[in-house]
């Protein structure tokens, strides 16, 4: 089966703490894959790290079996980073924001009719083609994270990378992204992504990579949260959720 991404005893530094040591990572074409690990365990370092945006210390990367430092063909890749808003203080359209998405693909030049449609597509996929024409500070935390979902599924990614997609979402936006992304794996686009808890993307999962302190200390089935909720001091605290920081119980660490 081909790789799509092959991460080898990576190690990465930030400030001077080290945050990856000696990560292996594999994700086979077509796979579904769910980091998980508590807090600060460096599933964020790990896939930003994946897409270039950390630097590897030691150990190695390959992308589409291209050493990253050759790597060039970033459309192939859709990246949702951990949440932050799709407004960032500029004023724009939903579309506008997805539409940003597709510049990869256009590489700059005017968009065509192929492009307006992926676009389009998008936005339907993640059920907001109604609020198109809406300004992105209008919209909830939930559609703010489809937008950015559907901007990612603008590209027409094989590769679909997703920091904490379900993180401070609505449930109904929560059905919404868990059923964009089952259509998404039935394509067959790979998927790795950042979780605290696998909740309704159970399913969908093939494999679970748990990282614990910068390594990896699970590599196999998903782990049953059912039966392990009450295993003392594996709070998972979300600091994204946007209310009252209530530790929730992941059962997974
Ligand atoms: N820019 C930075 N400088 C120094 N340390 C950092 C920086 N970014 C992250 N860290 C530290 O690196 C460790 C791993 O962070 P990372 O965000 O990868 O963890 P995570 O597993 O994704 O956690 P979370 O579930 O809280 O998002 C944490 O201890 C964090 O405090």
């Amino acid at each position: 089966m081909d790789t799509v991404i092959s991460m080898r005893g990576a190690t990465a530094t930030l400030g001077s703490r080290p945050v990856l040591r000696g990560v292996d990572l594999t994700v086979r074409r077509g796979e579904v894959v769910a980091l998980l690990g508590a807090n600060g365990s460096g599933k964020s370092t790990a896939i930003r790290a994946v897409v270039g945006q950390v630097p590897l210390t030691s150990g190695g990367l390959e992308l589409f079996g291209t050493p990253l430092n050759r790597f060039r063909d970033w459309a192939r890749i859709g990246y949702v980073p951990q949440r932050t808003t799709a407004a960032s203080g500029v004023p724009a359209t939903v579309r506008e924001v997805v539409s940003a998405g597709r510049l990869a693909r256009t590489k700059l030049g005017l968009p065509r009719k192929a492009d307006r449609r992926a676009v389009e597509h998008a936005l339907e996929l993640v059920g907001m083609a109604d609020r198109a024409a809406d300004p992105v500070e209008a919209l909830s935390g939930g559609q703010h994270q489809r937008v950015l979902i559907a901007r990612a599924l603008s590209v027409e990614p094989e590769l679909l990378i997703m920091d904490e997609p379900m993180a401070g979402v609505d449930l109904a936006s929560q059905e919404v992204l868990a059923g964009t992304l089952r259509e998404q794996v039935s394509l067959g686009t790979t998927v790795l992504l950042v979780l605290h808890e696998l909740g309704p993307l159970e399913p969908l999962i093939d494999r679970a990579v748990v990282l614990r302190d910068g390594c990896v200390v699970h590599d196999g089935p998903p782990p049953k949260a059912q039966g392990q909720h009450a295993l003392p001091g594996h709070d998972h605290v979300h600091p994204h959720a946007g209310h009252a920081a209530e530790p929730i119980r992941t059962g997974l660490f």
